[in-house]
């Protein structure tokens, strides 16, 4: 479905696919079994074919086989049924078996198109009988060893039906059955899944093999590469890059997976070791740079329901396919939605190997028009998929998610540029590098070009690259770079470790400089602007430590506290008066209540700083004539108190507490309830005739109860108005005649509730006395 080669992209992956002959992914060789002396204690030598007395024997002495996922090992008759042999048991006559293997094992090499130069090697891995019915379900076996690629499986002759092995890879699948006279030797690379289908009669004995390779793939592809074909391919990279100035890639999708651990040049799989070597010498002639990369595909497709067994059938139908040979793939999704159209594809790179195969971590989403492939990610299995149902335009649609490996290509005049942007931590270290040698030019140059992209890269991992951009835009003595470089970062990253080269950088640019980069890590559009409640908050508190570690830095430093703090204070002040409007009075309380920390490491900021001015503004806010406020106050105290004793005066403590202990006083001095006042306020906010009754009834010292007819929409009013101010009025529906009676009567909690607060009060006032030595 691919449109015929309109972008140099898709050449180069076309060009890339009539190099490589596909499908060698496994492969079968046989021979006669005059080698094989094995033996099995407690069975003796075990005879060629096996007969089904000795296969019964073997079963008896074996134990079920267990399976790996991920870091586990289990055991599920459901999933892997099937006896496994001690190993200590066995043994094989070396010296004779390795006259088979060794010629076996080359050929096999080359079936799998590893080039010459590099060697299989066979690693013993277990003995396995299959008794009738028993199977092993589709897997992916794990690798054993760093150089483990893939597995092989020998088969004993021997006279069983079913159990045959099916091997699959990017949409492909190749079957295997055992022989009845020969040795069967299947070897398929790590990445492969397969699966054994149950043993129809008779017993299938096979030994495992871990197949490890020695020697290096790519280099030893590198050899045969057709000079011709990698002129052709370099000039697809040619036209790809054209003489853009916008740092681009191309990234060409390998068909093997690895997994961090296996990703390695030398140890490429298949045709992608050719490919490799072809893109390679291509790059070279096309003055590029390469890496290779672990890649995460994420696909959205729009999806039919696949007829006609619908979600989970096909699996549930697999093991009664008597056919055996049927083709697997039936073209619809393993999960029986029929896939049809690409809405969207994310390729992202994450572990990155440069020419020489040192690996830097790496996290970067490449563009769509950067990628290519020669085998579509669509005809390999996702790791994960995820099914939604309708979604608007787009019908159904399904998430998948692949592993891929690929090759990164670059012309070498973006170098730096490409390499900074996927992995920012060495962008850095390299300008600090070329700073330190004096090339402060050449510094300049680098770090203008990672303008592009650098707000992503500062926004996603920005905690670990504050400190060195701090100094890095110091050595750069350039202020519109600087405050590019250190824009996008926001405050929440910064902390007291980052003080010094703070001031040093203010010192250097200036108070006007400092403030707009201090303004810009506050921006509003960022999303711990939504979150700050809990970010924002903690930050403040860490203010006080920030601020005395500014303070070292001298006038610069104190400077830059105070910019800190004054930007702090706006958006902190907004957000109490926002929540000041919450409707519900414990809402409000609780939300007034969690920011007391954050004011109160403001506050102490202003101290350290002795910013006199803004303590002043801090204070005059908690101060103010309102019982919300008090909350917020009280709440500062109790925080502040904890941390800073010493500073109780110079960060306004001493006002703060004296109009707390005053207003809690004068609450205190208020007559209590009397036993026969019911009248409740009904907080400010609607004026409807609903509510001018509703009051009527509540600010009635006497009246308890009311019953009001009243439709439906009239007593949700009712209703929500009592609940949102958290009313001691029980409120209900008496469902006879028409309307309906709202049955309101107010309860004991009245009186229970304002014994409780008197008390809090009583417990404020009597702690602040002792604690701020007030009378
Ligand atoms: O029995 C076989 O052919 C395959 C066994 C297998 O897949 C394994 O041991 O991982
Ligand atoms: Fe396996």
């Amino acid at each position: 479905m691919r449109s015929p080669a309109i972008f140099p992209r898709d050449r180069f992956a076309n060009l890339l696919g009539e190099a490589a002959a596909t499908g060698s992914f496994s492969a079968r060789r046989t021979a006669r079994p005059d080698d094989l002396r094995l033996e099995v204690s407690g069975v003796g030598p075990i005879a060629l074919p096996v007969p089904a007395r000795q296969a019964k024997e073997l079963c008896l002495i074996g134990r079920p086989a267990q399976f790996g996922q991920g870091e586990q090992t289990l055991l599920d008759a459901r999933v892997r049924d099937t006896w496994e042999i001690p190993k200590s048991r066995i043994k094989i006559d070396k010296r004779q078996w390795n006259g088979t293997l060794r010629p076996v094992l080359d050929r096999l090499r080359a079936d799998l198109s590893l080039p010459e130069g590099c060697e299989l090697t066979a690693e013993f891995h277990s003995m396995l009988v299959y008794a009738p019915g028993q199977f092993f379900a589709p897997h992916q076996d794990s690798e054993k060893a760093d150089t483990m690629v893939g597995t092989m499986v020998v088969t004993l002759p021997s006279a069983s039906t079913g159990g045959v092995l099916v091997v699959e890879h990017a949409g492909q699948t190749a079957t295997y059955r055992s022989s009845k006279e020969s040795l069967s030797f299947v070897a398929f690379y790590a990445d492969c899944r397969h699966h054994v289908r149950p043993v129809t009669s008779g017993y299938r004995v096979v030994l495992t093999y871990n197949l490890l390779l020695k020697g290096d793939t790519v280099a030893a592809a590198a050899g045969r590469a057709d000079p011709d074909r990698a002129a052709e391919l370099a000039g697809c990279l040619n036209d790809h890059f054209g003489d853009s100035d916008e740092p681009t890639r191309l990234v060409y999708l390998l068909d093997h997976e690895y997994t961090q651990r296996a990703l390695s040049w030398a140890r490429l799989k298949g045709d992608d070791a050719s490919r490799a070597a072809l893109i390679r010498a291509a790059a070279h002639e096309a003055d590029c740079e390469v890496a290779l990369a672990l890649a995460e595909v994420h696909e959205t497709w729009s999806t039919e329901d696949a007829e006609p067994w619908g979600y989970g059938g096909r699996r549930a139908r697999y093991w009664d396919d008597d056919q055996e040979d049927e083709d697997e793939d039936d073209g619809s999704g393993e999960d029986g939605y029929e896939l049809q159209e690409l809405i969207e594809s994310t390729t992202s790179l994450d572990c990155w190997l440069d020419e020489s195969g040192e690996a830097t971590q790496t996290s970067l989403t490449v563009f769509d028009d950067e990628v290519c492939a020669t085998t579509p990610t669509a005809d390999l299995s996702p790791h994960d998929s995820s099914y939604e149902g309708y979604m608007g335009n787009y019908g159904n649609t399904m998430d998948r998610w692949y592993r891929r490996a690929a090759i990164v290509v670059w012309p070498r005049r973006w170098s730096y540029a490409i390499r900074a942007q996927a992995s920012p931590g060495w962008a850095l270290n390299r300008l600090a590098d070329l700073l330190q040698v004096g090339d402060v030019a050449g510094a300049r140059d680098a770090a203008t070009t990672l303008g592009s992209f650098w707000s992503v890269a500062a926004g996603v991992n920005g905690q670990h690259l504050l400190g060195r951009t701090l100094t890095v835009a110091r050595g750069l003595d350039e202020p519109g770079i600087a405050a590019m470089l250190l824009a996008p970062f926001q405050i929440e990253m910064l902390g007291h470790t980052h003080a010094a080269s703070l001031a040093q950088l203010a010192a250097h640019y200036g108070q006007s400089w400092t403030r707009d980069t201090v303004e810009s890590w506050f921006g509003r559009d960022r999303p711990a602007h939504m979150s700050w409640q809990a970010q924002r908050a903690s930050w403040l508190e860490s203010l006080p430590a920030i601020c005395e570690a500014l303070r070292e830095g001298r006038g610069a430093g104190v400077m830059v506290g105070g910019l800190l703090s004054a930007a702090a204070w706006t958006p902190l002040r907004d957000s109490a008066a926002e929540l000041s409007r919450f409707p519900t009075p414990s809402h409000r309380h609780t939300a007034l209540g969690e920011l007391g920390p954050a004011v109160a490491g403001l506050l102490a900021s202003t101290a350290i700083l002795a910013a006199r001015e803004l303590r002043d503004e801090v204070v005059a806010f908690l101060c103010a004539d309102n019982d919300d406020r008090l909350v917020c106050a009280m709440s500062a105290l109790r925080a502040a108190h904890k941390n800073r004793r010493d500073m109780h005066r110079e960060a306004g403590l001493d006002i703060v507490s004296r109009h707390c202990a005053a207003r809690l006083a004068t609450r205190l001095s208020q007559p209590a309830r009397s036993a026969d006042d019911w009248s409740i306020e009904l907080p400010q906010g609607c004026h409807c005739e609903l509510c001018q009754t509703l009051d009527a009834f509540l600010a009635d010292k006497a009246r308890r109860s009311f019953e009001w007819p009243l439709a439906e929409q009239r007593r949700r009013h009712v209703h929500s108005r009592i609940d949102q101010a958290e009313l001691a009025v029980h409120h209900q529906t008496r469902r006879s005649g028409r309307p309906y009676t709202l049955v309101l009567t107010k309860t004991e909690a009245l009186f229970a509730r304002e014994r409780e607060a008197r008390r809090r009060d009583q417990t404020d006032l009597a702690w602040l006395g002792q604690t701020f030595n007030m009378r």
